[in-house]
């Protein structure tokens, strides 16, 4: 952090933001709405209904799992984009001085859909779907599983029940999810350097010869660290919004 802001002064924290700025909605709207279309036609009741009744952990894994996969190749490109922003350390450029590679995220998918054709905007979306097809799953089965554990029978949790459900979701997805996340990131840096790695399971294996275990968990404590607001909001607003509009 400190690095950071000497180098690239408090914007550097904000590189590669405006696209996720973006794309958080339209993913997420995928990620829930898929969860609970998956989880109403799996258990043919509605969210309400379920609430009054045991709560099935197979289908809402799998319900999580199926919107996992959809949403990673919704997410694919705008995370390759900013990967690829956030991993540019030069500081802001100076007029007449050396011009980073990508001048922002339009920039950036320009030059790659250019120098990589359509394909290239999804580098990395196999490490991604692995990523967050598991840990999506147990991202609503910790949500869901908590909600209930602090839940009296046939009511709806509390505001409070569902922050607290949902940060730990989030931390719980994250820890599971930071080893792929590592893999994923290079993979999508890998496209910069011609190619360093033939595939997922050389980058796994030379990350691991080089640097050794603890390389896979890189970022393990700032992503959790995230991750409990973030995902406390997310859930408190999905929440209201179904049952506003249910
Ligand atoms: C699956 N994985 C752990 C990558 C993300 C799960 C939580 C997603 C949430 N939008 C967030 O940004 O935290």
């Amino acid at each position: 952090m400190v690095k950071t802001y000497r180098h690239e002064s408090v914007l550097g924290f904000f590189k590669g933001m405006s696209f996720p700025m973006f794309s958080i909605a339209v993913v997420n709207s995928v990620l829930f709405g898929v969860y609970s279309n998956v989880l109403v036609a799996l258990t043919a009741t509605s969210h309400q209904e379920r609430r009054g009744q045991p709560l099935n952990y197979t289908h809402v894994f799998i319900a999580g799992c199926t919107a996992g996969v959809l949403q990673s190749y919704c997410l694919a490109p705008f995370d390759l984009i900013k990967v690829r922003l956030q991993n540019q350390t030069e500081p802001r450029a100076q007029p007449g001085g050396p011009q980073p590679r990508y001048r922002g995220p339009v920039h950036c998918a320009a030059t790659i859909f250019r120098e990589d054709g359509p394909r290239g905007l999804f580098r990395g979306s196999s490490a991604l779907v692995l990523r967050d097809t598991p840990t999506l799953g147990l991202y609503f089965l910790t949500y869901e599983g908590l909600c209930r554990q602090y839940t009296p029978d046939g009511q709806n949790p509390s505001s409070a029940t569902v922050l607290v459900a949902g940060g730990f979701a989030g931390i719980a997805s994250w820890i599971t999810a930071t080893p792929f996340d590592v893999i994923k990131s290079r993979m999508q840096m890998d496209g910069l350097r011609q190619g360093k790695y033939k595939g997922i399971l050389d980058c796994v294996s030379s990350s691991f010869r080089q640097e050794g275990i603890g390389v896979f968990f890189r970022g393990l404590t700032i992503n959790s660290a995230r991750a409990f607001p973030v995902n406390a909001v997310t859930f408190l607003s999905y929440e209201y919004l179904l049952h506003a509009w249910e």
